[in-house]
């Protein structure tokens, strides 16, 4: 895979102006206040199609007044042969009736030379994320339809075999490339940081990836742990210290258990990704950031930001690109699978040979609600190959730690409360005790494929009451 540099945005920025000093200008200014660095300057009306004919470009900065093809002109051809790139005109002529003209011709805004620039720099930053979103959803849609992964390789170190997880390869790989941060969330142990480090590896940046867990730090930590420090910046600061941000340069930063940072450092979270900018401690002269943010958190953030606990802003800002990993119980066909895994490496790491395992051990898992996700039946696996002498697996181990937390009351689709009350809700006389009874022992054997020890766990009984019901369930046939 090819490195690149950190450029913002993902396509190209021409700026068309005849005038040089005002290319120069407003191309430092948008790369000072707004990080835009993927600029193509061009001095010259007669050389822009030319130029756009290259490919990548979503935006295109042009002045109205120029010798030889005047931009009215240009917007015309620009919007027929290229109508997915993005016009801006940046005019010296401060009237309505050609601003009005150029909106009609397809411009996406007007703005006369004098304006204040930071109103500029903010209006081309709307615009671009206006191309990036689209860019973006058109890439969902195609890689969704076609079913396709660019980068397979990337994906290697999550296994999977379910449809959902696909789907979310294919978003991530679809907005990997994008610089706005990427939030990660689900439940604990459902492998967030697996990918946050597959997302680091799809976007092809240059730099590496630096990991920290904002959960508990305060905001003094977060700070200095973020910015980095001037000398003198407090009493035990006797050096420069660089902060995270800067030793992930053209790389990521990925915030994990971000749903824990407190409130003051949400502030300065917030402000670092609005202006791309932060002063380390000490120091009051900004540095800019030039790294992708990636997140994750196990927490409800849409709970936590109505609780008040959550910035709203914030949040709006980091969900523009939301992975969300489901939990392991609801892709119950990728226990098999990861099971098999787990037993080669534990097995390997701790140098014994790899057992086999009775067909009986997929059915227990399957019927587990795995609240610690992919991580607690890695730890199952660990500790049971740990202790193991013979050839076969023994269960014991499953067993004990199974039988110490309850078994999913409803089995794998009872994710709601609401659920449980539908069971009810249309019925119009209520069933017997004994017909209920009769239908868990049934719906307990199914799942537990005519294992009456893993069938009674299920329902809480044990094994030789589940035996009596059984037979006098046959008996009354
Ligand atoms: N699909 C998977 N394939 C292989 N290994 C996995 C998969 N998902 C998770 N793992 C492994 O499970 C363990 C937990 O994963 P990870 O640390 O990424 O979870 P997490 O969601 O970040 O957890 P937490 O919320 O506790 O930080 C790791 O050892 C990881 O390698």
């Amino acid at each position: 895979m090819n490195h690149r540099k950190l450029l913002y945005p993902s396509f190209k920025v021409l700026i068309v102006d005849d005038e040089e000093p005002f290319i120069r200008s407003l191309s430092i200014a948008l790369e000072r206040s707004a990080g835009i660095n993927n600029i193509r300057k061009c001095q010259e009306s007669r050389d822009v199609m030319g130029i756009l004919s290259e490919g990548g470009f979503g935006l295109v900065l042009l002045d109205l007044n120029m010798p030889y093809l005047s931009g009215d002109k240009l917007l015309e051809q620009i919007t027929s042969e290229y109508p997915e790139v993005v016009v801006i005109i940046i005019s010296g002529i401060n009237q309505i009736e050609p601003a009005v003209r150029c909106m009609k011709l397809g411009a996406y805004d007007y703005f006369v030379k004098t304006n204040e620039e930071d109103r500029l720099v903010r209006g081309v930053n709307r615009a671009i994320q206006m191309v990036e979103m689209a860019k973006e959803h058109k890439e969902i849609r195609s890689r969704l339809l076609h079913d396709r992964l660019e980068n397979p390789d990337a994906f290697e170190e999550i296994l999977t075999c379910d449809k959902s997880m696909r789907a979310v390869f294919q978003y991530l790989e679809s907005v990997a490339k994008s610089s706005m941060p990427i939030l990660i969330t689900g439940e604990s142990g459902v492998g967030k940081e697996l990918f946050a480090h597959t997302a680091h590896r799809l976007s092809g940046v240059e730099g590496p990836l630096v990991s920290i867990n904002v959960a508990g730090l305060d905001d003094n930590v977060f700070s200095d742990t973020l910015f980095g420090h001037a000398p003198g910046a407090f009493t035990s600061a006797h050096e420069v210290r660089k902060g995270m941000i800067e030793q992930a340069a053209h790389g990521t930063l990925f915030l994990d258990e971000i749903g824990d940072l407190s409130v003051t450092s949400q502030v300065k979270l917030l402000r670092l990704i609005q202006n791309g900018e932060y002063y380390p401690l000490g120091s009051d002269r900004p540095k800019r950031m030039n790294s992708r943010i990636v997140v994750a958190t196990n927490q409800d953030l849409d709970k936590k930001q109505a609780a008040g606990e959550f910035r709203k802003d914030l949040y709006y800002r980091l969900c523009a690109h939301h992975v969300h990993i489901p939990p392991l119980r609801v892709r119950r066909d990728d226990i098999p699978l990861l099971l098999n895994h787990f037993l080669g490496e534990a097995a390997e790491a701790l140098g014994k040979k790899r057992p086999t395992y009775p067909r009986e051990l997929e059915t227990l898992l399957a019927n587990y609600p795995f609240p610690g996700n992919v991580r607690e039946l890695q730890a199952m696996v660990y500790d049971a190959v740990s202790t193991h002498k013979s050839k076969v697996l023994s269960l014991d181990s499953f067993k004990r730690k199974i039988g110490a937390m309850t078994l999913a009351p409803n089995g794998p689709e009872a994710e709601t409360d609401q659920q449980d009350e539908r069971i009810f809700v249309s019925s119009k006389s209520l069933p017997s005790i004994h017909d209920v009874a009769d239908l868990l022992v049934s719906e307990a054997m199914k799942r537990a494929d005519g294992n009456q020890s893993i069938a009674s766990r299920l329902i809480g009984i044990s094994q030789p009451a589940l035996s009596k019901r059984l037979k006098k369930q046959k008996q009354g046939e």
